[in-house]
């Protein structure tokens, strides 16, 4: 066994305090020995004046957009995505995706995030760039079936469901699979009714888009009588492992129906914010039972992968929500973008203690903006961002020592998505 000792810094509990101590890591079992008075490590990394904190986890991203960030601005979700989103999406070929994963990996190691669920197509090429970064993800390829005939939407269902059987395991372990129908607008009820069995059978969760926009709602309400989780839970959907992104309209029985499935709720409030979505009632949704993690959506909504940024907006924008200053507060928002996203992932990470998965972000503290040191949990949530981050470390691995990528060549996956961005815009004219 070799071990990997984090030594000198402050470390952040499950419970949300804070004490000066050491990690110890199983480097090869990628899990975390000890925390606090630890004997010496094989190998240490150097946390002096720094916060030892589980990595964030972004429960819902599609890594590859981050080739269109800046692409289309400032539309709602609907036309964003038939007029600028899928169109170039369209054109896009497997390298375009691996070059434009490899850039959401490193920005996103980063911002000291260590795991992750990517919703996208051409996985293999995604899974090949979260391979080589050293990450954890749970994968899965978006079912879209609108606009297609019969044949076409069944291919998709089953390219869904081959991704999610053979992908599972890949990257010793580091990725999971989900099976993904985008949302419960864009794929068939009937060919939900077919394939949710097989993904059950599959034994992966399931993973979609929904409640996003009140014009998703509506047109369920409207055709079936009943709530979009409703209906969702009439066609198989919504197990215990199973999770939503958004969630962003929903009344006290989804909020309810979520609660007694166990079923997760991923909150992105950037991207809810920037396609003027709406406001996800989160402090309820907590006060239910719900397990809520958090994402960035992909970085053409947002327009980045911090983490950081999304736990800070969470605790503003649910304050904004339930009219009230002291929801969301601090250690929630904290504690959603660490093991609230990890559990809604079913990964056994989010958590610095004995037995979990060694994966752990160092965030700097010596700067202006992080002085004084009344509480470092606020610091968190209100004042730190992913630039501050000094290592990241994922399962037992170091991916950044002293900001520096050791994992992938920043210049290169940097020049290849510059250039493969616009050759894809070119392509989309
Ligand atoms: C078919 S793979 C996933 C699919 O989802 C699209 N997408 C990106 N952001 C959102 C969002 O906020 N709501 C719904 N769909 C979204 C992405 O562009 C891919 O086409
Ligand atoms: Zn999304």
């Amino acid at each position: 066994m070799t071990t990997l000792e984090i030594t000198g810094g402050q470390v952040l509990k499950p419970d949300m305090t804070v004490e000066h101590g050491d990690v110890l890591v199983d480097r090869e079992a990628g899990e975390i020995l000890a925390v606090g008075d630890v004997p010496a490590g094989d190998e240490t990394l150097d946390a002096t004046d720094g916060l030892v904190m589980p990595g964030l986890v972004n429960a819902h991203t599609h890594l590859a957009m981050a080739l269109l960030r800046g692409y289309a601005d400032d539309k709602p979700l609907d036309s964003w995505l038939r007029e600028d989103v899928w169109p170039i999406e369209g054109v896009l070929e497997p390298d375009d995706v691996r070059a434009g994963a490899a850039l959401g990996a490193l920005e996103s190691i980063e911002a000291g995030t260590t795991a992750l669920c990517d919703m996208y197509f051409h996985v293999p090429a995604v899974v090949d760039a979260v391979e080589q970064a050293g990450l954890r993800a749970r994968v899965g390829h978006g079912v879209v079936t609108v606009g297609k005939d019969g044949d076409e939407a069944s291919a998709d269902f089953e390219e869904g469901l081959a991704v999610a059987r053979e992908q599972d395991g890949a990257a010793d372990g580091r990725v999971s699979t989900a099976f993904m129908p985008h949302s419960l607008t864009t794929v068939d009820g009937a060919e939900l009714d077919e394939f949710v069995p097989k993904a059950r059978e599959a034994d992966v969760p399931i993973h979609l888009h929904a409640n996003e926009t009140r014009d998703e709602v509506t047109p369920i309400v409207d055709e079936h009588g009943e709530r979009p989780l409703e209906y969702a839970a009439s066609h198989g959907l919504l197990n215990e492992t199973d999770f939503i992104a958004h969630g962003t309209h929903l009344d006290a029985t989804e909020i309810d129906l979520l609660a007694e499935t166990g079923a997760g709720v991923v909150h992105c409030p950037a991207s809810n914010m920037k396609l003027a979505s709406g406001i996800a009632p989160v402090q309820e949704l907590l006060d239910a039972g719900v397990t809520v993690g958090l994402g960035t959506d992909g970085a053409a909504s947002n327009n980045d992968l911090d983490v950081f940024d999304e736990l800070r907006d969470a605790a503003m924008v649910g304050k904004l929500a339930a009219d009230d200053a002291s929801a969301v507060d601090a250690a929630a928002a904290v504690g959603m973008a660490t093991a609230g996203s990890a559990d809604v992932l079913g990964f056994d990470s989010g958590r610095l203690a004995e037995g979990k998965k060694a994966d752990i972000a160092v965030l700097d503290l010596d700067s202006a903006h992080l002085t004084p040191q009344h509480d470092l949990v606020s610091h968190l949530a209100y004042a730190a961002s992913g630039a501050d981050v000094l290592h990241t470390i994922c399962d037992g691995d170091v991916l950044m020592r002293d900001r520096e990528v050791l994992t992938l060549d920043a210049e290169q996956v940097r020049e290849e998505a510059e250039e493969r961005a616009a050759a894809a815009v070119e392509r989309a004219r």
